[in-house]
């Protein structure tokens, strides 16, 4: 692989006699893993990530019944090691900020186990939406997704956090080898650029963490500026402190003498590509003077449905599932979705979704979400169709199923080996295709 100019030298010099082995790395190809959904109980037989409690090396295939039913993420080696850092407690109110296209997240969501509040943030509109999506897929219900900048967020949310992720937007060099358009971008200076916006992103960040909360920063790239120095920058000025990583074989320090030669910056983690199987990555976990509880501020009250809506929504929970599902609900226009407990009021912030969405009020009628097919076990359904591997495919093209035996007018959950991974609407010894447009393939 051609690196771009300036970046071997570069490493040569922080390196020493790593260095040859740093740089061959780059010729080897990239590292592949997932993590299996603990939500949806899944498991997998592929070789574990050793630091990564649901990590699995390997590839996912994204028109796999795995990937659709959201039993699998895609995500690479050692990026999992961000989540087992940061391990969130289910409870607490969590904030990832820069959360797009969602591999944090889920496993954040992982460890909360449906409890607690997790908010991810987004800039980018555009990566905001594939965020929800994942999120949606992943059947997270304690998730809201916001489309924010930091300093909006702060604003809104002072102290409002136990514990925030900043998986910060980086010069990429881990990206290097899974997408050599990332080299286009690099420029001896380039670090230094982002350092400033990194810098920028803590600042405001630490104005959401309670006293005593903990926030992770990590990047996928190996530069000094973005990593080390930024910690250090951040523990001379925003009343933090880095509290030590443990770390699995493989994982190495971090490197004082790259920055300011605070001792304690060796508690901070180094994910070497030529030391494991893994594209790289920089983690540290720092916690905020004090101590304290989150400053809830005001929340987002349930919705008090008129009564057509009430009548609407009953009659469709009655014919879908077993039991109703008795949760405190929201509606964004005719949109009603479950609401986590603690949701903040967050006016004038671009809300993409919150909780599991459950479905639109029409006239006369309640259209349940797709959300609920790969949020909610099977055995919550009234009636459950398993299909088989042809109707998979043709389900999720847009055809409709046959079952002579479903005469009553009903939404179905659709399972291919054991999992949902659709609605169906029942009539007649039809099932009419509710797979979402967008998704179809
Ligand atoms: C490394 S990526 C996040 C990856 C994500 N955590 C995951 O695991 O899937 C960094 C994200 O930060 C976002 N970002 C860019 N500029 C930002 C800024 N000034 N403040 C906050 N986020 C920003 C990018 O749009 C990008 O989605």
């Amino acid at each position: 692989m051609t690196l771009p100019e300036g970046f071997e030298e570069k490493y040569r010099k922080l390196l020493g006699s790593d260095a040859a082995a740093f740089l061959a790395s780059f010729d080897q190809p990239a590292a592949a893993g997932f993590r299996v959904n603990p939500l949806h109980h899944a498991t997998s037989q592929a070789p574990a990530i050793p630091w990564s409690q649901w990590g699995h090396y390997g590839k996912v295939v994204g028109t796999s019944l795995a990937h659709i039913a959201g039993n699998v993420y895609s995500q690479e080696p050692s990026a999992q090691f961000v989540g087992t850092v940061a391990a969130p407690r289910p409870g607490e109110r969590v904030l990832d900020l820069c959360a797009a296209p969602g591999g944090k997240s889920t496993h954040l969501g992982s460890f909360m186990q449906q409890q607690g509040l997790l908010v991810a943030n987004e800039i980018n509109a555009g990566r905001a939406r594939v965020l929800s999506s994942n999120i949606e897929r992943f059947g997270l219900t304690n998730t809201l997704v916001t489309n924010s900048d930091p300093a909006h967020l702060a604003a809104r949310l002072p102290e409002a956090f136990d514990r925030i992720l900043i998986d910060a937007p980086c010069s990429g060099e881990g990206m290097f080898r899974k997408d050599p358009d990332a080299m286009s971008y690099w420029t001896p200076d380039y670090p230094v650029k982002c350092a400033e916006r990194q810098r920028e992103i803590v600042a405001e960040a630490v104005k959401m963490l309670r006293p005593g909360g903990i926030l992770v920063y990590s990047t996928c790239t190996f530069a000094p500026e973005e990593d080390e120095q930024i910690i250090a920058w951040a523990t001379a000025n925003l009343g933090l402190s880095v509290v030590p990583i443990d770390k699995p074989a493989g994982i190495a320090d971090g490197r004082p003498e790259w920055a300011n030669g605070d001792p304690m910056l060796k508690e901070t983690a180094r994910l070497w590509p030529q030391r494991l199987d893994g594209e790289g990555h920089f983690v540290a976990k720092l916690q905020k003077a004090g101590a304290g509880k989150v400053a809830m501020g005001p929340l987002v009250e349930p919705v008090r449905l008129n009564r057509t809506q009430q009548q609407d929504f009953a009659a469709f929970e009655k014919a879908t599932f077993k039991q109703p599902l008795n949760l405190p609900k929201t509606l964004n226009r005719d949109t009603l979705a479950t609401l986590p407990v603690g949701t903040p009021a967050l006016a004038g912030i671009h809300l993409l979704r919150t909780g599991l969405t459950l479905g639109t009020f029409k006239k006369g009628r309640f259209e349940p979400a797709h959300a609920l097919a790969t949020a909610l076990s099977p055995a919550m359904f009234q009636t459950v169709v398993s299909v088989s591997a042809d109707e998979f495919t043709r389900y999720r093209h847009g055809e409709t199923l046959s079952r002579p035996a479903l005469t009553k007018k009903q939404t179905v959950l659709l399972t291919y080996e054991g999992s949902g991974f659709a609605l169906g609407k029942a009539v007649g010894g039809t099932i009419k295709n509710a797979y979402p447009k967008g998704l179809r393939i």
